[in-house]
């Protein structure tokens, strides 16, 4: 409340000067006031508070007599520093060390786009859920933006599971009728890049994610060895074994054997059994990921890669923040030998492609914004992120748990098998859903895993569905027949003025859209009996 007021002050202050432009300035910061405060709020103020003074050193230059104008220089200049003082004091914490970041933003993407900030928010999102990258926490946080934006996240029909049929290559029968239109998809799937067009909007920003071969690789190996026959088989469950004779236990069309062989390429859509020496698939391959995706995360850089989505689909810096789920205990790892990371490599050539390739554009994007630029948003998702579990965790940083030490079984991450321990976190207070507070309902969210957050997004999703279909009219009944996207109005972008949404829980906005194609709802998809580990991977 104090910082509005200084606001107004700003406003008034600056208004008193008879400036053509006052209109203008007076507009843009008594929104800032109407808005509720947030540190990109204040960025937006900061760089309007030195347009104003842009504007009437311009002003003063040309009406003013010379020796007048070096004291209304310093006069003018001093205002704004001092308001700009004020306001920084004004604000405690986490939002004063941001807002002090932001007066010396050096960021070549912000000064370009002065005005980045008060732009909508992009909604529409395609994440291609790869296996065993950082895929989880990113799924996470995309939910969560979803529920705090009231869209519609598309999610797999039951017969699916909690994967669009995994291994299958995407449909749009796979999506849940109750969730569309969708705004966002990110459920595991392999990706059909024609099928996920004519489902999404037309101005869907695509993203995926990969991680480098070496790490990745025992990470499948160790996640599915129980699963996948081609680990089964090896003896010992030794992955040097498995890499001195790949051919020996790998069966390339056996059921799982994505999980063995270049699964990064086999979710992408790609032919993970291309040889190695077949270089013009590969370079067309990469193309064509190339075209698709705007954005190539990559989990070692897994911050970095989230500068880059913020900027890419002007989020704000709590929209990116997250904790990181899926991860196995320290015992359950091993390091590499010598010599193994490059085997690794070779047997999966089309992935350490793909990887290389798109790890060096990371980099090429990141200098582009500006090397200091990205470390100071680093800095600021870190700290923030910090003050978020602090938060959570009644002051303290949370502790990992194997899944029998969790008491909230919404929050036990699902365990592949017996051999390998998925960890994952609990709230101090075993907290009975139904009766959270705003807050509590957060830091459940956070850290909830995948299953169950995608079985309450179903939920909410359904309900809110339901509720809309009473409320449609019966005439729109013969809209049935629609192909699955949709050409009526779909969700507005957000926009930064947008309160949040009351609270947490199922979205009470009703679809603005007919029901959807009426051919998926009740179909029976026919599918080979799923693994386990197909199911909850
Ligand atoms: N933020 C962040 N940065 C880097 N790495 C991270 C992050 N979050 C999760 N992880 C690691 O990602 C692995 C799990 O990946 P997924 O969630 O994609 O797995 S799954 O396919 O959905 O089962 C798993 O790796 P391993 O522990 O090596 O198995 C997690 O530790």
């Amino acid at each position: 409340m104090q910082t509005k007021a200084v606001y107004v002050c700003s406003c008034v202050s600056v208004c008193v000067l008879p400036l053509a432009d006052c209109p203008l300035v007076e507009m843009r910061l008594c929104r800032l006031v109407r808005q509720q405060y947030s540190p990109d709020h204040l960025r937006a103020a900061t760089t309007t508070l030195l347009h104003v003074r842009r504007i009437t050193h311009n002003l003063h230059m040309t009406h003013i007599p010379v020796k007048q104008r070096e004291m209304s220089q310093k006069k003018i200049f001093l205002v704004v520093v001092a308001i700009s003082t004020v306001s920084l004091l004004l604000h405690h914490g986490g939002h004063l060390s941001w807002t002090m970041e932001a007066f010396y933003l050096g960021c070549p993407a912000l000064r370009a786009h002065p005005a980045q900030s008060l732009k909508p928010k992009h909604t529409n999102v395609a994440f291609l859920k790869t296996h065993k990258t950082a895929s989880s926490t990113m799924q996470n946080l995309l939910f969560r933006f979803a529920e705090r934006n009231n869209l519609t996240v598309a999610l797999p029909v039951q017969a699916c599971g909690h994967q669009f049929c995994y291994p299958h290559s995407f449909t749009s029968h796979f999506v849940h009728p109750h969730t569309l239109p969708p705004n966002i998809i990110t459920n595991h799937m392999r990706f059909n890049r024609a099928e996920l067009q004519r489902l999404m909007p037309n101005n869907t920003i695509y993203i995926t994610i990969l991680r480098e071969p070496g790490s990745m690789f025992e990470s499948l190996f160790s996640y599915y060895n129980q699963n996948c026959q081609s680990f089964r088989r090896v003896p010992n469950g030794s992955l040097e074994a498995f890499l001195d004779e790949p051919w020996h236990y790998y069966r390339p069309s056996e059921k799982d054997s994505m999980y063995a062989r270049n699964t990064l390429a086999f979710d992408l859509g790609g032919d993970k059994d291309r040889p190695a020496t077949d270089v013009q698939y590969a370079r067309a391959f990469l193309a064509e990921v190339e075209q698709a995706f705007s954005l190539v995360m990559i989990a070692e850089y897994f911050d970095e890669s989230l500068v880059l989505l913020r900027h890419l689909l002007s989020w704000d810096l709590d929209d990116i923040l997250y904790v990181k789920l899926n991860m196995r205990s320290q015992s359950s790892k091993r390091s590499l030998t010598p010599g193994l990371p490059a085997k690794i490599r070779a047997w999966n050539s089309l992935d350490a492609r793909l990887y290389d390739h798109f790890n060096a554009s990371l980099w090429r994007q990141l200098a582009a914004l500006g090397p200091a630029c990205v470390a100071r948003e680093v800095r600021l998702l870190r700290r923030a992120q910090e003050r978020l579990m602090r938060s959570c965790f009644e002051g303290r940083m949370p502790l990992l748990r194997s899944a029998a030490q969790i008491k909230n079984k919404d929050l036990r991450p699902w365990q592949p098998s017996a051999k390998v321990d998925i960890v994952g976190y609990d709230l101090p207070v075993n907290l009975s859903r139904g009766f959270l507070s705003h807050a509590q309902e957060l830091c459940l969210k956070l850290i909830m895993p995948e299953v169950q957050y995608t079985r309450v997004l179903l939920r909410s999703q359904s309900l809110r569905y339901r509720r809309g279909y009473q409320l449609r009219a019966p005439q729109q009944a013969h809209n049935l027949q629609q192909p699955i996207r949709t050409v009526l109005p779909r969700h507005p972008q957000v926009q930064r003025s947008q309160p949040p949404p009351a609270g947490p829980g199922p979205a009470s906005k009703t679809p603005t859209t007919t029901k959807p194609a009426a051919e998926t709802q009740g179909r029976t998809i026919k599918l080979e009996p799923k693994s386990s580990q197909t199911q909850a991977s």
